[in-house]
């Protein structure tokens, strides 16, 4: 029985409603409601983006479905999945300081924005940057082989993001950040774009980012400390600001995009079917720091989940490497993206490698604004939050049997691996899901075939705790304290 109350949607903080939740459940949910805001900010802030987790554990404790702070609940059930995040227009997210397309709030304004985007990364559009992602691999290949050469161990972890940063920063703005050539130099990149997802949770409370980040702004770069975080996140705002205003600048000449025989896609922004307002400086730099953080971590997690797995378990590494040897019979000509998306041993290391990645690691809520939802016994009033997890999906041990452990054949299983699909939510699902999947896939399949058709390795002082999502910095991190994927390259 529900003990909602038709009619307008109570505000989620009132006791007496309880989110329209059966009198049977009240009392769990209380203890989670009486924990308020403090309560997350403890978790997030204090224990360092242990949120996520310990959300799990208060899941063991009190069934399927909590209330995480005042205004929000969290479900744990792949079943519920497809009811808050699908394509229906009545599905909203909560505001944040960022206004981009990812964090839209309106499903109506989403859907123009991502209109917009969508022809620059569909699959079609991908095929045509093929040869992009061809030469970043090459590029990274060319490293390991210098790390072949000097015995030195190479830090998988590095070169992913540094393929990751250049392929997206070539895309967006016609010049590669250059990581690839001078790695050493990119560790500040890195740093600071690891500190800005340190403080997601802020930015995701937008009631007083937003101004903070204003009178941040105006503090000039010599006061801060160099080197310190905000220091290194400040120099990264500024460099990303600059590219901006020098493409708009660009965007109004002739002089577009030439010689790099792609699309260019914040030289082309401005020129967008997208809201006036769109077209505004701050949300054109805060559409650029999406593409540009968005599939940056994601994908490089996913390529450490694959290498990591496949050395620590040799007999699936030489099932990939057979695989790859009949394929490709010339080591240094490596087949086509179609081609390799053929290969089923393959695939099935990327979807698994994408399952233990879990894409984003935070929760996502979602507010249904027409119809009230129902989840078993229980209503949740429309307009109230309510969100689910990957990491959550992704591990869950009745879909996905023996969760942490790494095997591909789960995907080789016929019908029963095509069912497993629907459970996969490292992309999510519906009309946010992510847009740069096929984008994802070309660097996963060009990458892992290329590197271990050419190359063997050893893993080096590395354990799966260089792997394990346990920390939300909205993208999964591992426990504080590894070194990353570290390899001997033979
Ligand atoms: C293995 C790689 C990747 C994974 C697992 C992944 C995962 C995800 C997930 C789970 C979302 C939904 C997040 C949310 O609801 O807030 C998302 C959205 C998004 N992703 Fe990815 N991503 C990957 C790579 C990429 C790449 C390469 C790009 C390149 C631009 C990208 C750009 C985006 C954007 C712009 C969105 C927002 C889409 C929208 O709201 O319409 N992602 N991604």
């Amino acid at each position: 029985m529900s003990a909602h109350d038709a009619g307008p949607p109570q505000p989620l903080c009132q006791k007496t409603t309880l989110l329209g939740i059966s009198e049977d459940h009240r009392d769990n949910l209380t203890h989670i409601h009486a924990q308020g805001v403090q309560y997350e900010v403890y978790w997030e802030v204090y224990r360092d983006g242990r949120f996520s987790e310990h959300i799990g554990q208060l899941h063991k404790q009190y069934g399927p479905i909590i209330r995480v702070n005042p205004n929000e609940l969290h479900i744990i059930d792949p079943e519920f999945h497809d009811q808050i995040y699908n394509f229906s227009p009545d599905i909203d997210r909560p505001p944040v300081t960022l206004d981009n397309l990812q964090f839209t709030p309106s499903s109506t304004l989403h859907r123009v924005r991502r209109k917009a985007f969508d022809p620059y990364f569909s699959k079609p559009a991908v095929l045509k940057l093929e040869s992009v992602v061809r030469s970043s691999v090459e590029e990274l290949c060319q490293r390991l082989s210098e790390y072949k050469t000097s015995g030195q161990p190479a830090s998988i972890s590095v070169l992913a993001r540094c393929l990751t940063s250049d392929l997206i920063t070539e895309y967006m703005f016609g010049s590669p950040y250059g990581h690839l050539t001078h790695i050493e130099g990119s560790e500040a990149f890195f740093r600071a774009q690891s500190a800005m997802s340190a403080s997601f949770f802020m930015w995701r409370e937008n009631r007083f980012v937003d101004r903070m980040v204003k009178m941040t702004r105006l503090i000039p770069m010599s006061m801060l400390s160099p080197g310190s975080n905000m220091h290194l996140m400040m120099q990264f705002m500024q460099n990303l600001m600059q590219r901006v205003e020098t493409i708009r600048e660009q965007s109004q000449s002739t002089s577009k995009a030439e010689g790099t025989g792609h699309k260019v896609l914040m030289e082309d922004y401005p020129h967008l079917d997208l809201p006036e307002k769109d077209k505004s400086l701050s949300v054109h730099f805060d559409t650029a720091g999406l593409f540009l953080t968005a599939g940056l971590e994601t994908t490089a997690f996913t390529i450490e989940q694959a290498v990591f797995h496949l050395l620590d378990q040799p007999a699936l590494l030489a099932k990939l490497q057979d695989e790859l040897s009949g394929a490709i019979p010339q080591p240094n000509k490596i087949a086509s993206w179609t081609e390799l998306e053929k290969l089923p041993y393959l695939s099935a290391v990327i979807q698994e490698s994408l399952r233990m990645s879990v894409g984003v690691m935070s929760r996502l809520p979602r507010k249904n604004t027409r119809h009230d939802m129902h989840y078993k016994e229980w209503v949740i009033p429309r307009n109230s939050y309510v969100g689910m997890s990957n990491r959550f999906t992704n591990y869950n041990a009745e879909v996905f049997p023996d969760p942490y452990t790494f095997n591909p054949d789960r995907w080789l299983q016929g019908n029963e691996s095509k069912k497993l699909e629907k459970y996969m939510v490292s992309f999510s699902k519906g009309s946010r899901r992510c847009i740069g999947m096929h984008l994802a896939y070309a660097e996963l399949y060009l990458m892992l075939a290329t590197m271990f058709r050419q190359f063997r390795f050893e893993l080096y002082e590395t354990t799966r705790k260089a792997v394990d999502p346990k920390i939300d910095y909205f993208v999964p991190k591992p426990e504080h304290g590894t070194m990353g994927v570290r390899v001997l390259v033979k």
